[in-house]
């Protein structure tokens, strides 16, 4: 069934502000949406998932639409994403001229494209991508990159288990799998609205992906621990946290934006957690932090980041970034690591995460750390995946998910652990 024409409209005018890029894409949508709340379910889906479109293929559709002739560029851009998210049948009132182009465009063999065109990335991006990965791996990447993400839950293990949540899901219906590497997780192969089930309303799932999950469980959390996670946001790994812990011991959510904080509390009110306790702090050495130095077993760092590693859900991220936002990360990161470091204590644990595919903010923060505390040893992922049984990923030092690879979002994590704290000499005792 054929779109409305102002659906063609409505995308363009939507497009146009995102492709300013000077507020994330999502934000921007959401924005669009509740001021035409008229616009149906499938106006909005196609309207999202084109503005989408355009941004995974940025480099490609804008080279097409300014050699198009005829007509204005945007709305070339915006028939290209429309196509690539519904089809070419479902766009209204095309003239002859543009229903041609647009077939000629679509067919085109894309692997006979230059690299980093067929990439879809900025140079800058694709050429620290290939000194990493090499030419070929990158192109692989890129294209799981530029593929939208499957939705994947974690089930709470505090309220039920993951067959009876297939077993439940199955009743809407709703076909899910259990994710390959994440005991908890479940892929589902569509993407319906959760939000006005039972299950999600009960807090017996949570969306997130498989990735996330990994990151949370390797922290290894247990019963009755000290356990701080330092860059909570929302709280996506805070909940997974809580659960790992059975809801006992004390577990802080630490951030400086009060305002995502404040997005976990009725995400908490719903997973039945009542051992987390959210802390905003004005910065990595804030004396709210500072009290805690040397009490925590375990300390999880998921930094702020260039978000590389989410391409597949938010591709306006390469849009929006250069190399110095790089290079000031790995100065921020280093600083966050620094100042969580000090709160773990001797045999404690401390991991330190991102969703970047960028050595500059995963292996070389790391190696810096270990450089420059010498009270801490990275503990090889190879170790810490053995001792969380997770089976069937390869790793060496350090834990690198790759949505090729892993069907994940793109994660690194290291794994520290603080020396035992030396005693004090007997005379000191005394
Ligand atoms: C990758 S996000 C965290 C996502 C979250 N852990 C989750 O699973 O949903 C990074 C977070 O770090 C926070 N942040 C930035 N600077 C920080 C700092 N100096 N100390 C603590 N948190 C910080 C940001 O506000 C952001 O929420």
């Amino acid at each position: 069934m054929r779109l409305p024409p102002y659906v063609l409209t409505s995308a363009e005018n939507v497009l146009r502000e995102i492709m300013r890029f000077t507020a994330p894409a999502d934000t921007t949508l959401s924005h669009f949406f509740k001021s035409h709340p008229k616009l149906g379910g499938r106006e909005r889906g196609a309207i999202a998932e084109s503005v989408y479109a355009v941004l995974r293929n940025k480099a490609f559709f804008t080279d097409r639409a300014e050699a198009g002739a005829g007509g204005a560029t945007m709305r070339r851009l915006v028939l290209l994403g429309m196509a690539d998210a519904v089809g070419i049948d479902a766009l209204p009132g095309l003239s002859e001229e543009e229903s041609e182009w647009l077939k000629r465009q679509l067919e085109i063999d894309r692997s006979l494209l230059h690299k980093s065109m067929r990439a879809n990335m900025p140079k800058w991006l694709f050429d620290k991508l290939v000194e990493q990965y090499g030419e070929e791996e990158t192109l692989a990447l890129a294209d799981a990159l530029n593929t939208p993400a499957p939705l994947d839950l974690r089930v709470n293990a505090m309220k039920t288990d993951r067959d009876a949540v297939i077993a439940e899901l199955a009743t809407a219906p709703i076909v899910a799998e259990p994710t390959p590497f994440a005991p908890l997780g479940l892929r589902l192969k569509k993407k319906p609205a959760l939000q006005n089930l039972p299950l999600f309303k009960s807090g017996a799932i949570e969306v997130q992906d498989e990735g996330s999950q990994l990151l949370a469980q390797i922290l290894g959390a247990k019963r009755g621990e000290m356990v701080v996670d330092f860059c909570a946001g929302a709280g996506g790994k805070t909940l997974a946290l809580g659960a790992q812990m059975r809801n006992t011991g004390r577990l802080y959510a630490f951030d400086v934006s009060e305002k995502r904080l404040s997005k976990l509390k009725p995400r908490l009110a719903r997973s039945g957690l009542s051992n987390v306790h959210p802390v905003a702090i004005a910065h990595e050495k804030d004396a709210k932090v500072k009290r805690l130095a040397g009490k925590i077993d375990r300390v999880l760092v998921d930094a702020p980041c260039s978000g590389m590693g989410t391409l597949r859900r938010n591709p306006d991220v390469k849009w929006r970034q250069d190399e110095s936002a790089i290079a000031e990360m790995h100065e921020k990161q280093v600083s966050i690591l620094d100042g969580a470091a000090r709160l773990v204590k001797g045999g404690g644990r401390l991991v330190y995460a991102t969703c970047s595919l960028l050595n500059e903010e995963n292996d070389a923060v790391a190696a810096n750390f270990i450089a420059t505390h010498p009270d801490f040893e990275l503990v090889p992922m190879s170790k810490v995946l053995a001792e969380q049984k997770i089976a069937g990923l390869e790793m060496g030092d350090y834990l690198k998910l790759l949505p090729h690879k892993h069907q994940t979002d793109g994660f690194f994590a290291a794994v520290f652990e603080r020396k035992p704290m030396a005693k004090p000499a007997k005379a000191d005792e005394e």
